[in-house]
């Protein structure tokens, strides 16, 4: 199989504070939230998992045993939310990346694949951010490495707005009409309602 020259990214830290529990920890059809999202890049020829404390999360080392192009980063800024993540896989990646929320478990690997493409015909100085359900969808798009710096600049001045960074700089709208994909799961009503759990 020819892989897919970018990194794909799953962001896996957080509190889960409304959950209770890590959400990719979460099993759903007798496979864990994390497997899902590794799934969708089935084809990608690295995947990083981002987390934001390792020793927390041993279902990580788990699953990143799996395969070989699977590899665990820790935040370098703690306390900092997705943006952290986002920033210290891009230090570490060795393509532009293609970041999902480990919390998004009917995520398809059409579309991971489908941004990872427009990152590859657009020109190399835009991101390719994800608009579905009425809204962009910062945390299922495509980044370029060329913004780690602009990146760590607003965590620097504390920044965190994914939001904020995305219409700073350069982008284009990739839509996606089908909004399953890039449903999360935040609740514990949520997760129980879920078919087939
Ligand atoms: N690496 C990393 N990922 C994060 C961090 N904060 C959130 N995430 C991930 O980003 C996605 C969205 O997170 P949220 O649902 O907004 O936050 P959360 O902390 O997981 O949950 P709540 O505490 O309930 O808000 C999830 O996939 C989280 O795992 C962080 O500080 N570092």
């Amino acid at each position: 199989m020819d892989f897919i020259k970018k990194t794909g990214v799953i962001l896996c830290g957080g509190k889960s504070r409304r959950m209770g529990i890590d959400k990719g920890s979460l099993i759903i059809k007798n496979k864990m939230f994390i497997s899902y999202a590794i799934d969708a890049f089935e084809r990608f020829e690295e995947i990083i998992l981002a987390t934001d404390r390792i020793e927390r999360h041993d279902y990580l080392e788990i699953v990143s045993k799996e395969k070989e192009r699977i590899k665990i980063i820790e935040d370098i800024y703690p306390e900092k939310g997705p943006i952290s993540g986002i920033y210290t896989a891009m230090k570490s990646a060795k393509y532009d990346i293609v970041v999902i929320a480990c919390d998004m478990p009917f995520i398809s690997r059409n579309l991971t694949e489908n941004i990872a493409g427009r990152l590859d015909e657009c020109d190399e100085k835009y991101n390719v951010i994800l608009f579905s359900d009425k809204r962009i969808q910062p945390l299922c798009s495509g980044y370029r490495k060329i913004y780690k710096d602009e990146i760590n600049r607003c965590i620097m001045e504390n920044k965190l707005s994914l939001v904020d960074f995305i219409k700073n700089n350069k982008y284009i709208l990739f839509e996606e009409t089908n909004k399953t994909y890039v449903k999360n799961i935040n609740y514990p009503e949520e997760y129980r309602k879920l078919d087939g759990r």
